[in-house]
């Protein structure tokens, strides 16, 4: 049977999680070539004029036109590997969606980190599609809505394991802001890669 999707239940945003898209085998193999060959590099954002370095190492790859621009900067995607190609078919095929690019995330151990936003860039236009794949350790995803009262503010915490599949679709960019937070060192002392699927809008010429 087809692995299915155990959806959140979640006001004004549609989140689906499948704990074992990758069995073990997929998961050791994959996670040891995105360790090794995809070309990390940590990037510079300019945040308010300074130049800040993100706290984790990241990587672009996709079609050549899905252009893709934050912080005023334009990212050419590097072009699909033979791997990352059979990563995003089998997303793909369970998601039943398309996707043209992968932004990926490298996070060394507990100290490394992504902070609250919403992935709500125009060139992903209305309702975007994003599929999250993460291979090594174990980490805590959060999910805040965005229009309560911080008293009354909804937090959703998804523990994102090895070879997990998390799905965000709908309305959930517009309401919900997503994190992986911090973790100490003796709670988190292994790598994780994370591999987000994404379809970046073709600029109408
Ligand atoms: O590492 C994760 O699970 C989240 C990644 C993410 O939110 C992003 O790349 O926009
Ligand atoms: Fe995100």
């Amino acid at each position: 049977m087809a692995p299915r999707f155990h959806w959140l239940t979640l006001p004004d945003g549609e989140v689906g999680y499948l704990s074992q898209l990758f069995n073990l085998s997929e998961q050791q193999a994959y996670f040891q070539f995105l360790m090794n060959s995809v070309d990390w590099q940590y990037e510079t954002l300019s945040l308010f004029g300074k130049q800040v370095v993100v706290p984790r190492k990241v990587a672009w790859y996709g079609d050549s036109e899905a252009v893709y621009a934050y912080s005023g900067v334009l990212h050419q995607p590097l072009p699909w590997t033979a791997e990352l190609t059979k990563i995003k078919q089998k997303v793909e095929h369970v998601c039943g969606e398309h996707f043209n690019s992968v932004l990926l995330n490298l996070y060394q151990n507990g100290a490394d980190y992504m902070g609250w936003h919403s992935d709500d860039e125009p060139e992903l236009g209305d309702d975007p599609v994003i599929a999250s794949v993460s291979f090594g350790a174990s980490r805590d995803f959060k999910l805040r809505h965005k229009k309560y009262r911080k008293s009354q503010q909804p937090v959703v915490t998804q523990t994102l394991i090895s070879g997990s599949c998390l799905l965000m679709k709908g309305a959930t960019q517009r309401y919900w802001q997503h994190s992986v937070p911090k973790r100490s060192l003796n709670k988190v002392s292994e790598p994780r890669v994370n591999l987000t699927f994404r379809l970046v809008k073709l600029a109408e010429i």
